[in-house]
């Protein structure tokens, strides 16, 4: 229901066909048409009969862009029978980007390519000044997202852009005598001009002034399955977590001037001992808090494979499965964390103790509802360890937190802070190990870059993150436990590429090695949340400065390359945030150890408590598939043809005091050992993931550098 009294009743449904802005039209729908409420329903989900049986429900209806032509039936859905309706349903209609094509196809007007597709790009268009251009100046600024263009047959044209490859290219139009309009740009985009946005007041405006004058039948109940289809926007969340009232209780030991490093601190709590072992580090800017897990006999470590039903609980060396049922892993978290929250810690520190660990790539893919590529012998998709005894340092004052959420844990506090106050002795640096490098074959990588801006070209995707995997075999000339290994290496690369969200884990068999720069999502106690993306990628080197960076950062090509997967982070936010998402920073440049990075930065806010929520909507990370997020995924495992496992994942933490942080696990390397990550071993593999986003606009050689440059930030700590 809308918000503004005697017009809060009007009803839009808006079709979606699968695309990664969806929520951003819906929220420009509901804030640009007073009193307007939102329904969002997949464009496959009904058929011409329920459709006919919907409508009198609604009055109006909004066709979504998404990938693929209007010309193909498993695209498009529904949508045609709207162009088709009698008089007695016949309501307003407002399709953007494949909507439109799809009404021009129905009108007489003919589908084609474009020469250069624009995906992420902006241009003025020229327009007609009125109908549903009234009040729109010349030369708004449009966003647009597509490969196909069409011709208007039979409907009236609105609106135009002129294109260097392509002239005259349609941007909006409208039936002459049914109330249909349309327009090929996206008003939803973050970088559309307002006055270019205002096209969906003036299509409410219209669409009443229609309404008045032809009288419908609309019915004040929607039919009885409607909610089994439909969803109000914003979206409810998938996971339902109400925390119970805080029966943990919070300890903390406050240490200060002892000047210990990270890893001087993972030294004295255990990095080099064998067992479970996690460190979150802040190693470099805007990281702040460092956390470390410390794990006893007692700690809880979760694990699920996406192909089981069930999730493994260990403890000491004995585990036990826990049977899902109906319910999905995530539900299986919730349910956890809801009998497991704290109180009492303090308010600066955001980790007092909770679950830490990661989540594969596959088990983001399969809550899109597509089938994941599965390796058998890879690691746990979840794997997360309940810390209820943590260390944090920050790193801004230097001031150490010694905290448990254990009851009566006061002499492991004592303990914790007596062994802190004596300076470990520097650990012996291991011989820098020797591997061989099995980089991915350049031929066959260039083909998918091409492959992949194929798929673009048709308009099956705006862009696309394609990945590869890289192998090195390390053989060790002496014989040492594996975690002494994978610690020193850690060491090594926080030195070499320190990162702000630089991580070192070892979760029963599997080691992560990680100096990742892209945090995914971060929500507080209070439920504000923030995503900062990452597209546009330079290297570092001799003659690059900063502002030679930024004149390349600042190049079309990168700016479309992040602003569309902040429009999509929009629409990930919008749909359990609702309106109020922000776009806080737009492609602010960023300096690392290797490289320059475009980031933007995305905020929101959710109720407490449903942080996690969007951690699972918004999964994976747009930043590592492209958009639209589904199509993209499909298209990306046809070409990468093996499963990205931990890599493309998130690691971080949800704390049982009720924020959570996660990253996006990119420059990191990986390694599963069946005799578990303290095995002693003389020879081992390590996995490295690293891609890039493909657009129209990349140069297939370009990107390989770019991709052996990512590669490189963690290759250099290996040797
Ligand atoms: C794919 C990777 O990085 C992703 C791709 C980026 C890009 O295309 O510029 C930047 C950061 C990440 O979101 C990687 O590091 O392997
Ligand atoms: N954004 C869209 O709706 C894109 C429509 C179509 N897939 C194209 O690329 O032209």
């Amino acid at each position: 229901m809308g918000r503004d009294g005697a017009q809060s009743d009007w009803r839009v449904l808006l079709i979606d066909a699968y695309d990664s802005f969806t929520c951003n039209l819906a929220q420009l729908v509901r804030t640009s048409i007073p009193g307007c409420a939102v329904w969002v329903v997949k464009n496959d989900a009904l058929d011409v009969h329920r459709l006919h049986q919907l409508l009198p429900f609604f009055d109006a209806v909004v066709v979504g862009p998404g990938p693929g032509s209007p010309e193909q039936a498993e695209d498009i859905g529904v949508v045609p029978h709207l162009w088709a309706l009698q008089d007695s349903l016949l309501l307003p209609v407002l399709g953007v980007c494949l909507g439109l094509q799809s009404l021009a196809l129905a009108f007489g007007g003919s589908l084609s390519r474009l020469r250069a597709p624009q995906h992420g790009r902006i241009a003025p268009i020229t327009h007609c000044r009125t109908d549903l251009f009234a009040d729109v100046c010349d030369g708004a600024l449009a966003v647009r997202y597509h490969s196909l263009r069409v011709t208007p047959g039979s409907l009236r044209p609105l609106a135009w852009v002129h294109d260097e490859a392509d002239g005259e290219v349609l941007m909006g139009a409208r039936h002459p005598t049914k109330p249909f309009w349309a327009v090929q740009y996206h008003p939803e985009s973050v970088c559309t001009s307002v006055d270019a946005a205002q096209v969906v007041h003036n299509f409410g405006k219209l669409a009443r002034e229609w309404t008045m004058k032809h009288p419908r039948r609309r019915v004040a109940r929607p039919p009885a399955w409607m909610p089994e289809i439909l969803d109000s926007y914003p979206l409810p969340s998938q996971t339902t977590y109400a925390p119970h009232h805080p029966t943990l209780q919070v300890q903390t030991e406050v240490v200060e001037g002892l000047h210990l490093s990270v890893p001087q601190i993972c030294a004295l709590v255990g990095a080099s001992n064998p067992g479970d072992f996690i460190l979150l580090d802040s190693a470099a800017h805007p990281g702040r808090y460092s956390i470390v897990a410390c794990t006893s006999p007692q700690t809880l470590r979760i694990t699920h494979y996406i192909s089981d039903d069930f999730v493994t609980i260990h403890v000491g060396g004995a585990s036990r499965k826990d049977q899902l049922g109906t319910t999905t892993v995530w539900d299986w978290l919730a349910d956890f964390m809801r009998v497991r929250v704290a109180s009492g810690g303090l308010e600066q520190l955001p980790f007092w103790g909770g679950l830490v660990g990661y989540f594969s790539y596959e088990t983001g893919v399969q809550s899109l509802d597509v089938l994941p590529l599965l390796d058998h012998a890879r690691s746990p998709d979840v794997n997360l360890l309940f810390a209820e005894r943590s260390i944090v340092l920050d790193s801004h004052t230097g001031h150490v937190f010694v905290q448990s959420i254990r009851t009566q844990d006061h002499d492991w506090l004592a303990h914790i802070r007596h062994a802190l106050s004596h300076q470990p002795a520097p650990e012996p640096a291991l011989p820098m190990l020797k591997g061989v490098l099995e980089l991915p074959d350049k031929r066959t990588y260039l083909d998918r870059i091409r492959q992949a801006q194929d798929y673009l070209a048709e308009g099956q995707s705006y862009e696309l993150c394609l990945t590869t995997q890289t192998r090195l075999r390390v053989s060790h000339p002496e014989p040492l436990p594996r975690h002494l290994r994978s610690w020193d290496l850690y060491q090594r690369l926080r030195a070499r590429n320190p990162a702000p969200y630089a991580a070192y884990m070892r979760l029963g068999g599997t080691t992560l090695v990680g100096s990742s720069p892209e945090r995914f999502l971060s929500w507080d106690r209070s439920g504000r949340c923030e995503l900062r993306p990452i597209k546009g990628t330079v290297k570092k080197g001799a003659g690059m400065t900063r502002e030679k960076a930024e004149e390349i950062l600042r190049t079309p090509k990168e700016a479309a390359e992040n602003l569309m997967i902040v429009d999509l982070i929009r629409h990930d936010l919008h749909a359990l945030a609702g309106d109020g998402v922000r776009v806080t920073q737009l492609m602010g440049i960023e300096e690392y150890r290797t490289v320059w990075q475009l980031v933007s930065v995305i905020e929101g806010r959710v109720r407490p408590g449903a942080g996690f929520g969007v951690l699972q909507t918004a999964f994976p990370p747009g930043s590592m598939v492209g958009a639209p997020k589904k199509r993209s995924v499909e298209l990306l495992q046809g070409l990468e043809n093996e499963p990205r496992g931990i890599y493309s994942g998130v690691c971080g933490y949800w704390c049982a005091g009720g924020g959570g942080d996660w990253s996006v696990v990119i420059r990191s390397c990986f390694n599963e050992a069946r005799g578990g990550a303290d095995a002693v071993c003389d020879e081992e593999v390590w996995g490295i993931g690293a891609g890039g986003a493909i657009t129209t606009l990349s140069d297939a050689e370009a990107e390989w550098e770019e991709m052996v440059t990512k590669l490189g930030s963690v290759i250099s700590a290996l040797g």
